[in-house]
């Protein structure tokens, strides 16, 4: 059995982890990262514990569906403190401190990265590179949906799926992506991406790539209708992850795709 820990295991998608990993066949919970304490009943045996050092000599891979500055504290441990265990890593709104010290981290320990876990997501980002190269004079424009507690915005499917759009075009995302428009703000530039955010009641995902030309235009719509559809991609990235080398993979690699 694979041994799973879990950093964020008192969130939304962290419980729906322990939830999944209790019928699974080849992997099971090993430790849970938390700040206060577990509510939540988990198998005799595994391992509570707010010590990142600790979850992970518990655990043979880490899931983490998190905050931030707690994926910050799990990679510090693999940089500076000699951690050594595959992670795959959910979390979003990383700063680019953070972003680096992923990079960093995953020259010492294999890492999959994946904004989002969902095998339609994986699909859709490469039908958005394959239209936005394809239909050079569309416009790009992204609507992001999710639940009102979402604290990140826009979402990091949305942004990864503007990455696809940009590299498509040779273009900097940072240098055309717009994420509001208010006012007197004139005529839409060509190379611009929008990328825009609503937050309400409880949608778990809804991501459309737009593209928008004279006369036609084309919407990619996906929605993901329960969330564990991310747990249970997650864990299945953790299968695949701890077989692999050091270095940063995406979910792509693991579905093959
Ligand atoms: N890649 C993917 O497929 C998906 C990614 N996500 C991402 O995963 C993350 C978690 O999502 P979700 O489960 O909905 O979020 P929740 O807010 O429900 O859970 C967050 C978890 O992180 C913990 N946490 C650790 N450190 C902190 C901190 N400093 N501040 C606040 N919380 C902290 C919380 O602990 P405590 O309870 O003690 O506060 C809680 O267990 C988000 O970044 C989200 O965008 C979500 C769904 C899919
Ligand atoms: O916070 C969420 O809920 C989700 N976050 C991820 C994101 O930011 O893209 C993935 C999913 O859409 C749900």
């Amino acid at each position: 059995m694979i041994k799973v820990g879990i950093v964020g295991s008192t969130g939304r998608v962290g419980s729906l982890l322990i939830d999944d990993l209790a019928t699974d066949s080849e992997a099971k919970l090993s430790a849970c990262h938390v700040y206060d304490e577990l509510k939540k009943p988990v198998p005799e045996g595994t391992v509570v514990t707010n010590d990142m050092g600790a979850l992970l000599d518990a655990s043979d891979v880490i899931i983490d569906f998190s905050a931030p500055v707690a994926t910050e504290a799990l990679l510090t441990q693999i940089v500076e403190n000699g951690g050594n265990k595959p992670l795959v890593i959910a979390t979003t709104g990383f700063s680019k401190h953070q972003q680096n010290l992923l990079i960093e981290a995953s020259k010492k320990v294999p890492i999959l990265y994946a904004t989002n876990m969902s095998l339609g997501i994986a699909v859709l980002n490469k039908l958005v590179s394959l239209a936005s190269k394809t239909l050079k004079e569309f416009d790009i424009e992204i609507v992001e949906q999710h639940h009102r507690y979402k604290v990140d915005s826009p979402s990091g499917t949305a942004l990864t799926l503007a990455e696809h759009a940009a590299k498509a075009r040779d273009l900097d995302l940072d240098s055309v992506r717009v994420s509001g428009r208010d006012g007197d703000i004139g005529a839409r530039t060509k190379d611009e991406i929008g990328v825009m955010s609503l937050r309400g009641g409880d949608i778990v995902g809804r991501h459309t790539v737009g593209l928008y030309n004279d006369g036609e235009f084309i919407e990619l719509h996906h929605t993901a209708t329960a969330r564990n559809t991310f747990s249970k991609g997650a864990i299945k990235a953790a299968k695949w992850l701890v077989n692999q080398d050091a270095g940063l993979y995406s979910i792509n690699d693991c579905l093959g795709l």
